[in-house]
């Protein structure tokens, strides 16, 4: 009984003590709370650790995995430790084993660079000599991008874009896209570099590939068969390039150095505030112009097409970040407690955004609202090669890897029974024709609810809570049946579509890209008796088609 009476009073002490520990000190506590991890520091031990897994790899010859750890591996060598150039020496060896002389070579070249220890130097000039013989040994012909071109010639001011497109505005559809030159089936009217795009590190939604960071360009999100070379500072970001590294340092990644492993694991966070970050580099740091600027330009609706193609890049990027923010926005509020942690943490932005919170603040949650109807997700294949016996499933064939503000294809509306698919090639987005379009006819993209596989009730409550609008395409309209009870009409064609459809993802590349073509003549030419069951095998044919010839052209055992 006495125990029970002492344990009673014991346990009040204690919470009494805390709550005036916690008053006392709550100033602390709240800190505590609102504390962020700053970017893990560069570190040798960490470096060399990484190295030797990743020559185990080697020895076993899972190259793949060899080169994520020697990337991960560089990402933590020091600067100018010697650490550095005996990862790249060892990543040359891969490249050699894998017949990739070019790489090879450049990475020799590399580990010269970083302190690689002259007197081994011998080595790596014998390794050098025998790319050099070999060189041209090895077939590259089966690069995606002799497919993916722009059927028509480029328009002036939007050169990534078919001169056939234009934009136009009306009170049911807002602004979208209309071609004045009829399409057919197969056409690429679009190859679009994303203003800017983030590398998932992880996602709650999707899938994301293990290490992506580690896999691919922070800044074009480019994989380049693994060859990236690392931030000189931090151990979150590589690039493909001395170019994309430099490019991304200008626009973003000064900033976001400091607080990449926070912006990482913060999903979308990260790009809104890589946007506000890509906003303040093009004001020269000057948050009293990016304020200025806005503020003046808040009423002038501008888009892609209003880029002038003479101004200078800094004058283009203006009118691109006001085409972003003139872009449809949610109405929901979104709460940006983690952006403001961040930002009240930052070692350089602290004071920036003590004095000019509720600008910030109020124009990151603009950022907020336009991406939840406007971002979008930008696929990669994986690298790695499968085992012979593995079959490919569609769904394997593209993996989450980033998300990424577009200008262009953020004015393409929806239609439940889209002429236009969309796929991603190293971290572009591009738009192929999938039914004819008319001279005149809008070009619509799919939301994620094609008739084919939902019906129209559930199509209709999912687009009016996701983007606020009533569908009314031609499918919902005219109540086009879904499977199972949609029919056939040619039941040759549908024997050719059933087999075509079985046959895509295992023919090799040059004569899947017959069938392909094969495919697109069918859709084009029967495109009267749509809709029919026949005529949508051919269309998901194709699409998988394009999935899978998006794949990267070298892939790593
Ligand atoms: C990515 S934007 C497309 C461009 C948009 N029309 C504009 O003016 O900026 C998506 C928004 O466009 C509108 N939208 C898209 N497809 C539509 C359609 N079929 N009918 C009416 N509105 C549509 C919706 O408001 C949707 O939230």
């Amino acid at each position: 009984m006495l125990d029970k009476r002492v344990s009673r009073v014991n346990s009040f002490l204690i919470k009494l003590l805390s709550i005036i520990l916690f008053t006392t000190h709550y100033k602390y506590c709240w800190r505590f709370c609102l504390s962020i991890t700053m970017t893990q520091a560069k570190s040798d031990k960490r470096s060399g650790e990484l190295r030797a897994d990743g020559n185990v790899f080697y020895i076993k010859r899972q190259f793949f995995d060899a080169l994520l750890k020697y990337n991960e591996s560089l990402c933590y060598a020091e600067v100018d430790t010697e650490n550095a150039g005996l990862v790249y020496a060892n990543r040359s060896a891969v490249y050699f084993e894998m017949k990739l002389f070019d790489k090879a070579i450049k990475n020799i070249e590399l580990a010269k660079l970083h302190k690689y220890p002259e007197k081994n130097f011998e080595i790596l000039d014998r390794r050098a000599t025998k790319c050099n013989e070999m060189k041209g040994d090895r077939d590259t012909t089966s690069d995606p991008w002799n497919l993916f071109k722009l059927t028509y010639p480029a328009n002036k001011a939007v050169p990534f874009i078919a001169d056939c497109l234009e934009l136009k505005e009306s009170e049911k559809y807002g602004r979208h896209i209309i071609t004045n030159k009829p399409l057919k089936v197969g056409d690429v009217v679009s190859i679009e570099t994303p203003f800017c795009s983030v590398l998932l590190s992880e996602s709650k939604f999707v899938e994301v590939p293990p290490a992506n960071i580690y896999q691919r360009c922070s800044n074009c999100l480019q994989d380049s068969t693994l060859d990236l070379i690392p931030c000189s500072t931090c151990t979150k970001a590589m690039f493909c390039s001395q170019e994309c590294l430099e490019t991304s340092y200008k626009r973003y990644h000064r900033y976001e150095c400091p607080v990449m492993d926070e912006l990482l694991s913060s999903g979308s966070v990260h790009i809104a505030l890589r946007l506000f970050f890509i906003a303040l580099s093009t004001f020269d740091g000057s948050i009293e112009t990016v304020e200025k600027f806005f503020g003046e330009n808040e009423r002038k609706p501008t888009t892609v097409f209003d880029v002038v193609s003479s101004s200078s890049e800094n004058e283009k990027n203006r009118t691109r970040l006001l085409a972003i923010t003139s872009l449809m926005a949610s109405k929901k509020l979104f709460s940006l407690h983690q952006h403001g942690r961040i930002l009240s943490n930052h070692p350089r932005l602290k004071s920036v955004w003590e004095f000019h919170q509720e600008f910030i603040e109020s124009f990151i949650q603009k950022l907020c609202r336009i991406s939840d109807l406007n971002f979008h997700g930008i696929f990669g294949g994986s690298l790695q090669e499968r085992e012979q016996n593995q079959k490919t499933l569609p769904n394997d064939l593209q993996q989450s890897i980033g998300t990424g503000s577009l200008l262009f294809a953020s004015l393409v509306n929806h239609s439940c029974v889209n002429n236009l698919l969309r796929t991603c090639v190293q971290g572009k987005v591009i738009y192929v024709v999938c039914r004819p379009v008319p001279n005149g006819a809008q070009l619509f993209d799919c939301y994620k609810t094609n008739f084919m596989k939902q019906r129209k009730a559930e199509r209709q409550a999912r687009l009016f809570k996701d983007f606020g609008f009533p569908c009314d395409c031609e499918a919902c309209a005219l109540n086009f049946p879904s499977p199972p009870a949609l029919t056939f009409k040619d039941v040759k064609l549908l024997k050719f579509a059933k087999k075509a459809d079985e046959e895509i993802l295992t023919l090799p590349r040059g004569k899947a890209v017959e069938k392909y073509r094969e495919c697109c003549d069918a859709l084009e030419r029967n495109n009267r008796n749509y809709p029919c069951i026949e005529l949508c095998f051919l269309q998901t044919t194709i699409a998988k088609f394009l999935l899978n010839h998006a794949r990267p052209a070298i892939l790593i055992p």
